[in-house]
């Protein structure tokens, strides 16, 4: 379980607090109004928004303290962060450690790696060569192979078109499953929530609500989302 417990996310001026649990193994959905503080809590839990107070756990250890690269998860953005001078193999084989030259065994790993995202055969194209669509692979890709046990989802396909989107959301909540991770994803989209989620988790203005399951959310939502939801 990810315990934030009684605790303070600062995003410049902008305080969030959450005091809930996030069970392990299972997929979450973080939905709520713009500017709520969505990207904040997911920020504070990879550890790159500042935490003013209180504890978070993962599996009964306090990561509180833990530098970003030190903690239990992986994190999808929109952007995808792939380094637009390397190449696909180049870019996903970081995951595993790798410098620029991948040694047979990493190879061998990305190449499968980028087999199950949909990306055979394209690993010595750079991100400019490649649709969108690809380039979100490549980042699934990398995130998947970091052996991290919690996945963040910041909207990482908002920019493909409907179809597609859902199909990468599908895509990456299998193949999370699979490999027995816990999923966390922010979407604008009850609809996404719907489709892959188990439970979701609303955003508020300054303040991060304890996860429900997506059914009861969505049919009997909670007053802070009665108007959100419409
Ligand atoms: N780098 C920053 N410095 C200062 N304030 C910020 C920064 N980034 C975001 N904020 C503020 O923090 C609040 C929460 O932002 P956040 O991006 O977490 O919301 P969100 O729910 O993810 O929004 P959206 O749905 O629009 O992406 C907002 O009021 C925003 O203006």
């Amino acid at each position: 379980m990810l315990w934030c417990k009684d605790v303070e996310f600062l995003q410049g001026a902008y305080a969030l607090a959450a005091d809930l649990q996030i069970e392990a193994g299972r997929v979450t959905a973080i939905i709520g109004p713009s500017g709520a503080g969505k990207s904040t809590l997911l920020g504070g839990i990879a550890g790159f928004v500042p935490q003013t107070g209180g504890a978070l756990l993962w599996k009964g250890s306090d990561i509180t303290k833990l530098a970003p690269a030190k903690r239990p998860v992986s994190m999808l953005f929109q952007d995808n962060n792939l380094f637009p001078h390397l190449t696909v193999m180049q870019n996903v084989a970081l995951a595993l450690g790798s410098k620029l030259n991948p040694t047979a065994s990493v190879r061998q790993r990305v190449e499968d790696m980028l087999a199950q995202v949909g990306l055979d055969g394209l690993s010595e194209r750079k991100p400019a060569a490649l649709s969108g669509g690809q380039q979100s692979r490549a980042a699934l890709a990398r995130a998947l192979l970091q052996d991290r046990d919690v996945m963040l989802m910041d909207e990482p396909f908002s920019a493909l078109g409907p179809g597609l989107k859902a199909e990468m959301l599908d895509l990456s909540v299998a193949l999370a499953k699979e490999a027995g991770r816990t999923v966390v994803m922010v979407t604008h989209d009850p609809s996404d929530a719907a489709r892959v989620a188990d439970a979701i988790l609303g955003v508020s203005p300054n303040k991060a609500w304890a996860p429900i399951s997506t059914q009861d959310f969505l049919n009997d939502p909670p007053e802070a989302f009665v108007d959100y939801l419409g």
